[in-house]
């Protein structure tokens, strides 16, 4: 454990287009499961994707909605209120898939970033897929639509250069205490995996009807004695008829929503696992700016 004063700790926000790999990525630095990946554009609505460690620097990798969707006003709220004082992420990692280059999505994400006051480094991604040569000129064309501090070629699912990546966001956070109490941290991704599998299940158990509007918070997470697990979740939704939708006939629904994400987690946790579920409906939740105000939390850009 490192001693007060010796510690660092930052916000990185991962940006990229969708399928630039941001969650391949997240998961390979984390070494866990904790956000989705799927070959789906827009999957993810992760607010805080994963807390990871390195040499006595805590790392908090963030999503930056709102790039996309305005309406997400929310989950960059969330990421302000749990960092306090601090507006916003110390840098900006952008992700490019290289083989796909700079697509019109990549172009309007690095005009946001341009106007934002800090730093972006850039990742360029899948450089298994292309020649080396490629990537010296795009990473040159890139740079002349925002600057750019650093520059790193990697594979996130062959896990080539990560290791520097690592070390050197590890090194650029700022000193400070952690965000999240080391002793808090083991529960942490276990909680967040737990809520991401549901939320997994959701999506491939609706097809399109609801997902949009859902959350996924895992409530409690309570090791029992005889090494099986009882978590409880809750699905947040947007509408009473989302709710219905979800439920299903006398509770079907949800039911196979609950085994599908029982059984991941299972073979995911090696153990036996209690999933407890609950449906409840938060109207306007991810958009009322009210709330947002009510809570106290941080909303502008
Ligand atoms: N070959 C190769 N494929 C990769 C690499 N990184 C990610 N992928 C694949 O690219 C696809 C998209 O990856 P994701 O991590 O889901 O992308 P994302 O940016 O999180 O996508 P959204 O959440 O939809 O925004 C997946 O099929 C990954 O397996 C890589 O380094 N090399």
């Amino acid at each position: 454990m490192a001693a007060a004063g010796e510690t660092r700790c930052g916000l990185v926000a991962v940006v990229g287009a969708p399928n630039a790999g941001k969650s391949t990525l997240v998961n390979a630095l984390a070494g866990t499961k904790v956000t989705i990946v799927s070959p789906k554009p827009q999957t993810t609505r992760f607010r805080i994707r994963a807390v990871v460690m390195h040499q006595a620097a805590q790392i908090v990798l963030v999503d930056t909605p709102g790039i996309f969707t305005p309406r997400r006003r929310l989950d960059r709220a969330m990421v302000a209120a749990a960092w306090g004082g601090a507006q916003d992420a110390d840098l900006t990692l952008l992700i490019v898939d290289a083989r796909a280059g700079i697509t019109e999505s990549v172009r309007a994400i690095c005009d946001r970033l341009a106007k934002v006051r800090r730093p972006v480094w850039l990742a360029l991604n899948k450089v298994d897929l292309i020649e080396p040569p490629r990537l010296l000129p795009l990473a040159a064309e890139l740079n002349a639509l925002l600057p750019i501090a650093e520059t790193f070629m990697i594979s996130a699912e062959k896990q080539r250069g990560l290791d520097r990546l690592l070390a050197r966001l590890a090194e650029a956070m700022p000193p400070g205490p952690y965000l999240f109490p080391e002793d808090e941290l083991s529960d942490l991704p276990n909680r967040m995996l737990a809520a991401e599998i549901v939320r997994e299940q959701i999506l491939r158990q609706t097809h399109q009807e609801v997902p949009h509007h859902t959350t996924v918070e895992t409530e409690s997470w309570q090791e029992r004695p005889d090494g099986s697990v009882r978590i409880d979740c809750t699905i947040y939704v947007g509408r009473p008829s989302q709710k219905a939708i979800l439920i299903g006939d006398a509770g079907a629904r949800v039911k196979a929503i609950g085994a599908g994400a029982r059984r991941e987690l299972t073979a995911l946790l090696e153990r036996r696992v209690h999933l407890f579920l609950n449906v409840k409906d938060r109207p306007g939740w991810d958009e009322e700016t009210g709330r947002i105000r009510a809570l106290g939390l941080e909303q502008d850009e």
